[in-house]
């Protein structure tokens, strides 16, 4: 990381240093938009924030205030805290149907040296003051980021870690239960789940915990990563539980874990099945996916019309054990740096600036669901998807005499003279 400074030299000559920082900023800032807010003229700013963020319903994304006890409890504690809304057009023969979105980013709490039984608590113990500053916010619907409850080991390819793995009905849900029955609120916990009755099988799933804390369901991970450090196959293998949505009081959602984001017929699918809130809970790094972090989730909620909520780690966790990626560099004990930066896209292509890249957060966001139907009138994706076009292509795809429809320049080895 580098932090750069203009100075200026005897001679009016600016001159732009750079410092390195280690810290897992963007050279000293929190996220792009502080960094872009800092450092653009205010009319300039809000032009490029016009096109990195969109408008909705015509403007910025409005702030909202919360609760001033959260705000305490989020400088006490120590994490990021930011609130914002999603409008929709008034109709006439429907009313709004506003919800109250949270989601939650954090890096893990004890060294992965730790015994494993701290190391659990001790994530549960941080998360206590965020779930419960989301409770006190009035969030209805609360998303915590890709097997939350551990460290993501995956990479080191050591079965010990496999350890954290447990049934759905078990202590992690437990934990969670008590806030979904006292805050009346509906929480997605993405753990790494152990099933009993199917041989002990692990699977990456997130539990689906109802408002009066009972549990609606569940959904495992769809496609799962064999990229960089990501060696997840060699714990569990690709979800068998399709593309559910789980209609909830507050609303029509479904979760489209991690590397599933890179599938576009994942996110179609969910769209598919009336989805009208996506979450991505994810665990990915700065050098592997970046860039794709806010296109993918927001393309994806623009193409389907619907909320995409997307969360990731925070932080670099390092394992006792140093492990490689199969590509020739050094050995290294870290994936590398988790690089939060949680968002809501929403379908009119409009998003909500990122959390910050290097600190625990809490997100909050008001959506009126009433955009999704709004945004399907005016853009007609559905109507012009031209599904049985792609089903037939798909159909004939999968035989194994598939040839691909290339029509050759009968002129293409002719030489130029
Ligand atoms: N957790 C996970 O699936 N990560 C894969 C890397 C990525 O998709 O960015």
């Amino acid at each position: 990381m580098e932090k750069t400074h203009e100075t200026e030299a005897d001679n009016g000559e600016v001159k732009v240093e750079t410092k390195a920082l280690n810290d897992g900023s963007l050279c000293g800032y929190d996220s792009l938009h502080s960094l872009l807010s800092a450092n653009l003229k205010p009319e300039l700013f809000q032009e490029v924030s016009r096109l990195l963020l969109g408008l909705n319903c015509g403007r910025a994304n409005d702030n909202i205030a919360l609760p001033e006890s959260a705000y305490v409890v989020s400088s006490e504690c120590d994490f990021d805290l930011k609130a914002f809304c999603f409008h929709a057009d008034k109709e006439l023969l429907r009313a709004p149907r506003i919800v109250r979105v949270g989601l939650i980013q954090n890096s893990i709490a004890l060294p992965t040296t730790a015994p494993f039984l701290d190391q659990k608590r001790a994530i549960y113990q941080k998360l206590k003051p965020i779930i419960e500053a989301a409770g006190a916010s009035g969030v209805n619907i609360l998303c915590l980021q890709e097997a939350w409850m551990m460290p993501f080991a995956f990479c080191t390819r050591e079965k010990r870690w496999c350890e954290f793995a447990e049934p759905v009905d078990r202590e992690s849900t437990q934990f969670l239960q008590d806030f979904a029955l006292k805050y009346n609120m509906v929480i997605i916990s993405p753990i790494l789940e152990r099933d009993v009755n199917h041989g002990e099988t692990i699977w990456n799933t997130a539990v689906i915990i109802g408002n009066h804390g009972n549990i609606i369901g569940k959904h495992r991970k769809n496609h799962i990563p064999r990229v960089g450090d990501f060696n997840e196959s060699t714990y569990y293998i690709e979800g068998n539980t399709g593309h559910p949505v789980f209609e909830t009081v507050y609303g029509k959602i479904a979760v489209n874990i991690c590397y599933g984001r890179h599938h576009p017929l994942n996110w179609l699918a969910f769209g598919l099945n009336g989805a009208e809130i996506v979450f991505n809970p994810s665990a990915t790094v700065g050098e592997l996916s970046e860039p794709m972090w806010p296109i993918e989730a927001r393309n994806a909620a623009i193409a389907n019309s619907y909320f995409v909520g997307s969360i990731n780690r925070v932080g670099t966790e390092t394992f006792p054990n140093p492990f490689t990626s199969g590509d020739g560099k050094p050995q290294h004990a870290d994936f590398g740096h988790f690089y939060g930066s949680s968002h809501f896209s929403a379908p009119d292509a409009s998003c909500t600036p990122s959390l910050s890249r290097n600190r625990d957060g809490l997100l909050i966001t008001d959506m009126d669901l009433n955009l999704c139907r709004q945004l399907k009138d005016k853009w007609g994706f559905r109507m012009t998807a031209r599904y049985e076009l792609y089903a037939e292509l798909l159909a004939h795809y999968l035989k194994p005499d598939f040839e691909p429809q290339v029509i050759s320049d009968p002129l293409l080895h002719k030489k130029s003279l």
